[in-house]
């Protein structure tokens, strides 16, 4: 029935000020005054419209984003939307685009590595997109191995140029977001020659198309490297390929923030250390683990108001069926991500807070807090990127086969997502930099330098006090206990911010007791999961652990009640969800059915291909029965 709320009752069971809630998740009110307005805004815009996404062949689905993007341009420009403002819409518009890679990367790029200079003259261009850049860091051969990258860029001392160049077939940059049909420019990152001598990897900003008739510049061959991962999903964004036959740019076209080429040619270090070059992906990383608390919150609230609507056995006397949200089962499945998607909240708000103070130590050439960052952005990337993925796909199972149907919304969100475990650096090979964090602090206690920031733990462990290590030595062979170690220690970041935030003074009724609960249900499921490692290590008792899981249980039971009402939290418009499962009213059957008649399928009742296909098979049935 339209119009009736089928999850009212659920939402009267709610202990807690809903809408005090919404505030703790938006990060503030006026966070949540803009979020509702512009979400309001996308969802009420038939040019917004979503829902055939994956229906859509690769070059309409194409299309259909580059107009949506320029139209969101418009929109952005007519109603005059601040910068948050704007990112918030193309948030909302929730289609991955070549813009992403534009305001995400290319932007970023030359305000952290330009000079003031090449600021001046680069960023006018790009904020009114009179410009549209992409990041083309990756190549067909090395993409984790950053100081591997093969395409070079040779000081030409005559000209007072650079030439760019891919020397082999695996220099072929391969990956880049926006670069496959739309970039202009790419933010490249090349090998720098001068003399002879292989100076490392640096960026630099480079034509690739005309502005006139958007056909590639000479030397330069570019194109989309092909279809990806599931329908709709990350096939709206144009990855590309691009190789450099000696295409020839200004000096002062490299980036020279870090480090400077004169017209000399002399090669000078600025002050800074070398590690700013990756700087870029630092903000990258930082960002994405802001976002994974969005998608998993997204699959999570599908999952729980689906769960909540769907029965399966239990009915007594002819009454109605249990709900799945009600059996022990889902809720040990569905609330510690929940409680997830809560925890990569806070500890993303954490994080931005960090990136923001090394950014103004980095100021005042202070960069004692540039290791800690690193490690920070790159073990949180890959914990929360993975546990998300996971995440999706395990939302996915509770919703049983309806969770299958595109029209759920999970497939694409889990196929567009999905990727992030591997973009901005592999997971695995980011958790191995966080171990080599780990152990350069381990050996640096051995000297007696006291950790601090997220390390502080380290100086009270008694044990690593008497540890001499190297860290080269025997790394390869551990790496994998090493790697547990990374997560380990992330997981306690993550923690640790979730109780530091419960620490704050949070308003409304009932707000922070479900918040304690959430965190609870955060660490104990966790702890439940590698109890293992704590009985081996003799951290817990068998006691300790099996009291530890009764709390657990006790806290799911806390939880039900109010689990509408934390997914309600979100805010997520029914547009944004995408999801007949997880829709606001949970008015899922006859939506179901009426979805499933505008496929495109059941628009004539014989399908294409009948009278080749079927019709002799039948055909031959009969002969053969007839026989
Ligand atoms: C609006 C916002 C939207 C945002 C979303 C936008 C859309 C997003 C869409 C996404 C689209 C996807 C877009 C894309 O995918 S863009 C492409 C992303 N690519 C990668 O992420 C590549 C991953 N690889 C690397 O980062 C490096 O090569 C690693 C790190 C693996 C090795 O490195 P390297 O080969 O050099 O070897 P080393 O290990 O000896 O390290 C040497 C030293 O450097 C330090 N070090 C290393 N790295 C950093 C660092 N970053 N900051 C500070 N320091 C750093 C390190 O600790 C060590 O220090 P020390 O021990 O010697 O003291
Ligand atoms: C959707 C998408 C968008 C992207 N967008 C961009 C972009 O805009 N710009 C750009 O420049 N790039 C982009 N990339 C590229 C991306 O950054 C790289 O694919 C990523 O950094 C991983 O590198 P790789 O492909 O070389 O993986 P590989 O390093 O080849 O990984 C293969 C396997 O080897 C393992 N491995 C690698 N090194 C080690 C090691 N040292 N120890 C142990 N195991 C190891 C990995 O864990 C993995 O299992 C994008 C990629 C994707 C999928």
């Amino acid at each position: 029935m339209e119009g009736v709320d089928h999850l009212a009752d659920e939402r009267k069971k709610a202990e807690f000020n809903v809408e005090a809630m919404k505030i703790v998740w938006a990060g503030s009110q006026h966070n949540l005054e803009v979020s509702n307005r512009i979400s309001k805004l996308v969802a009420d815009d038939p040019a917004f419209r979503k829902d055939d996404r994956t229906m859509l062949p690769r070059k309409e689905l194409f299309k259909n984003t580059l107009r949506k993007a320029a139209y969101a341009w418009k929109r952005i420009n007519e109603l005059r939307l601040s910068e948050e403002e704007a990112s918030k819409l193309r948030f909302y518009v929730d289609e991955t685009a070549y813009t992403d890679l534009h305001w995400g990367m290319f932007i970023p790029a030359i305000k952290g590595q330009g000079t003031d200079e090449q600021q001046r003259k680069w960023l006018p261009l790009a904020y009114k997109m009179q410009i549209i850049g992409c990041y083309a860091q990756t190549e067909l051969g090395h993409g984790s191995n950053v100081q591997g990258l093969e395409t070079t860029a040779t000081f030409d001392p005559h000209t007072d140029e650079f030439v760019i160049h891919s020397p082999t077939l695996t220099s072929s940059k391969w990956w880049p977001g926006g670069l496959g049909k739309v970039s202009t420019h790419a933010v490249t990152y090349a090998r720098l020659i001068i003399d002879g001598k292989d100076h490392g990897v640096h960026g630099f900003i480079v034509q690739l198309r005309s502005l006139e008739d958007h056909r590639p510049l000479p030397g330069i061959t570019v194109g989309d490297i092909g279809m990806k991962f599931g329908n709709g999903a990350y096939n709206t964004m144009d990855n590309g390929v691009l190789r450099f036959d000696h295409v020839r740019i200004p000096r002062n076209q490299m980036l020279m923030k870090v480090s400077q080429v004169t017209r000399e040619g002399k090669y000078k270090q600025s002050d800074v250390p070398r590690q700013l070059v990756y700087g870029t992906m630092v903000y990258v990383r930082q960002r994405i683990v802001a976002d994974a608390s969005c998608y998993l919150s997204r699959a999570v609230c599908i999952a729980t108001r689906y769960s909540a609507v769907r029965r399966q056995f239990g009915s007594q006397n002819g009454g109605p069926e249990t709900q799945v949200i009600d059996y022990k089962t889902q809720q040990s499945r569905l609330f510690p991500l929940l409680a997830s998607a809560y925890a990569f909240r806070f500890v993303g708000e954490w994080l931005e807070w960090l990136y923001t103070d090394v950014m103004q130590r980095l100021q005042a050439n202070d960069f004692s807090t540039l290791p800690e960052a690193h490690a920070c952005t790159a073990g949180l990337k890959s914990l929360t990127t993975s546990v998300t993925a996971d995440g999706i796909e395990e939302c996915r199972k509770l919703c049983g086969g309806h969770g299958y149907l595109c029209t759920s919304g999970l497939p694409e969100l889990f196929a567009v997502y999905v990727p992030a475990c591997t973009y901005e650096g592999d997971n695995i090979v980011l958790l191995l930099q966080v171990a080599r964090f780990l152990m350069k602090t381990v050996s640096q206690i051995g000297t007696g330098k006291q950790p601090v920031g997220t390390i502080a733990y380290m100086g009270r462990i008694e044990h690593l006090m008497q540890c001499r290590c190297n860290v080269q030595r025997g790394f390869a062979e551990l790496s994998a206990d090493l790697v547990e170690a990374a997560v380990a220690h992330c997981q306690l970041i993550v923690v640790s911010k979730f109780i530091e935030k419960l620490q704050q003074d949070i308003p409304g009724e009932g707000v922070k007791q479900q918040l304690e609960a959430l965190c609870g249900i955060y660490y104990l499921s966790l702890l439940h999961k590698h109890q293992g490692d704590f009985l081996a290590t003799s951290y817990l008792t068998p006691k300790q652990s099996a009291l530890a899981n009764d709390q657990l249980r006790a806290l799911y039971s806390k939880v039900r009640p109010n689990a509408i009402a934390l997914v309600d939290a979100f805010n997520y418009s029914d547009h944004f969800l995408s999801s007949i499962l997880g829709r606001y009213d949970g008015n899922v059957y006859p939506k179901l059915y009426e979805a499933a008649w505008k496929d495109p399928l059941n628009e004539s009742v014989v399908p294409d291909g009948y009278h080749e296909y079927v019709r002799p098979l039948l055909k031959q049935q009969l002969h053969t029965a007839r026989l």
